[in-house]
């Protein structure tokens, strides 16, 4: 139920939350006020209930904190993408470090020194997923608004890269075109060392006609794409390959599937693969599990490491299995309801694993019981980041190091990559 407050007195913001709202201190607890910063004072007109405290959902500032700066994106405060574009970029860093810091300390890590954040600029992210929608004005391509199902229409966008951004106008163009499109889905967009893909997600399972095919043809050569892809709910139609889609880094090439996840850009990727790599330096035989399409495990193959690469989706598997010659083994399991025994991990010397948000708690529970002296753990969330990492020092694992990643430009999302060896 929404709340009046006493407006005469203007509250200041004192740090920002994990949502990046900004929060202050009110009479009953905390008020979350989204794009507010740091040093703001904010006059809080109408709230609601919001966990431990209130979220204002109408207020006005009264002068601003150092840390904020001009959103210089004409969409900011409507698109869902950005929740941080208003606070400036090393304000952000700390802010990111500070996230990481505090998940740990909740799991009992308070003498943790957490690296700087290395931060990814904007305008080179590498893959997005935009939702589409045909209304009678048109089609509207863009993100969803923050906390609706509608879209704020973009003609460009400050994250994602050049090549990506480029796509945009023609995109609706081409949907004008393209009836079996219905009256919406997704398009994720992917730049690659040989270009980019385009995948496009009708909203319902449609058939391709003849002339479609054409138009879609057309405008990939038109655009230079690496390929195109028409993917619904029955599979995946590759319309045109006109170069394989691949990806470079550090001496290896991926060949992802269509729409396979991937880091979302590449110096966030290269931060990642970087760390994999120091860290199993001296590594005969290394387990990467939950490995994608072989992000890490490729790289690691080509420094001569010998690859045991682990993932439940067997396209993936494929493909990891495709570009990795004779340094790959792999293995189709489904970690979160059969994680690989602790007697089973006896042959590495390290193991890398990089979960889904939920982490891997049980899988950590069986490498902490075992002999593996190394582990690197990557993760695009904080708090089950620190759960696992409790779960792997309570079994005898020393955190060598802990970075976070701020590939996730202006909003409240974070990576990180934890370093850890056996102690005895
Ligand atoms: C965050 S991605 C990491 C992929 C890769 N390491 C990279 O950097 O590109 C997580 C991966 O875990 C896989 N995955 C999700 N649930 C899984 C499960 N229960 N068992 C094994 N793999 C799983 C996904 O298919 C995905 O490839």
């Amino acid at each position: 139920m929404d709340t009046k407050m006493d407006q005469s007195n203007p509250v200041e913001v004192t740090r920002l939350g994990a949502r990046g709202d900004g929060i202050a201190d009110g009479p009953d607890g905390p008020i979350y006020i989204p794009f507010s910063a740091p040093g703001d004072l904010i006059r809080v007109l109408k709230t609601a209930s919001r966990g431990d405290g209130k979220v204002a959902v109408q207020s006005e500032l009264v002068s601003s904190g150092a840390g904020r700066t001009d959103p210089p994106c004409p969409h900011f405060g409507t698109c869902g993408g950005c929740s941080l574009q208003h606070v400036s970029v090393d304000l952000i860093a700390a802010f990111k470090r500070e996230m990481l810091a505090d998940a740990l300390s909740k799991r009992g890590f308070t003498d943790i020194d957490v690296a700087e954040t290395v931060s990814v600029p904007a305008g080179t992210r590498r893959r997005a997923r935009l939702s589409c929608i045909k209304t009678i004005k048109g089609w509207v391509i863009g993100f969803n608004e923050r906390g609706t199902n509608r879209i704020t229409g973009i003609e460009g966008c400050l994250i994602l890269s050049p090549a990506l951004t480029a796509l945009l106008p023609g995109l609706k163009k081409l949907l004008n075109d393209l009836p079996s499109m219905g009256r919406g889905g997704d398009i994720q967009l992917t730049e690659g060392s040989s270009g980019v893909e385009a995948v496009l997600f009708p909203e319902k399972p449609k058939d391709l006609t003849l002339d479609e095919r054409y138009l879609l043809t057309d405008w990939a050569e038109e655009n230079d794409l690496s390929r195109l892809v028409w993917q619904d709910r029955s599979g995946a139609d590759p319309v045109v390959e006109r170069r394989p889609f691949v990806l470079r880094i550090k001496g290896a090439t991926l060949a992802p599937p269509a729409a396979a996840f991937l880091q979302a850009s590449e110096d966030g990727e290269e931060a990642i693969v970087e760390r994999a790599l120091t860290a199993a330096k001296g590594a005969r035989r290394v387990a990467d599990l939950f490995c994608g399409c072989g992000t890490i495990s490729l790289p690691l193959a080509a420094a001569g490491h010998s690859v045991h690469a682990v993932e439940i989706d067997r396209a993936l598997l494929a493909a990891v299995q495709r570009m990795g010659g004779g340094n790959v083994t792999i293995e189709a399991r489904d970690l979160a309801r059969s994680p690989i025994p602790t007697a089973d991990l006896a042959p590495y010397d390290a193991v890398v694993f990089d979960p889904p948000r939920a982490g891997a708690a049980d899988q950590a529970t069986e490498i902490a019981a075992s002999t593996v002296p190394t582990v690197v753990a990557v993760s695009c969330n904080p708090a089950t980041l620190a759960r696992d990492l409790r779960i792997l020092a309570d079994g005898g694992y020393h955190i060598e190091s802990v970075t976070p990643i701020d590939q996730f430009t202006w909003s409240s999302h974070l990576e990180a990559v934890a370093v850890l060896r056996r102690e005895d």
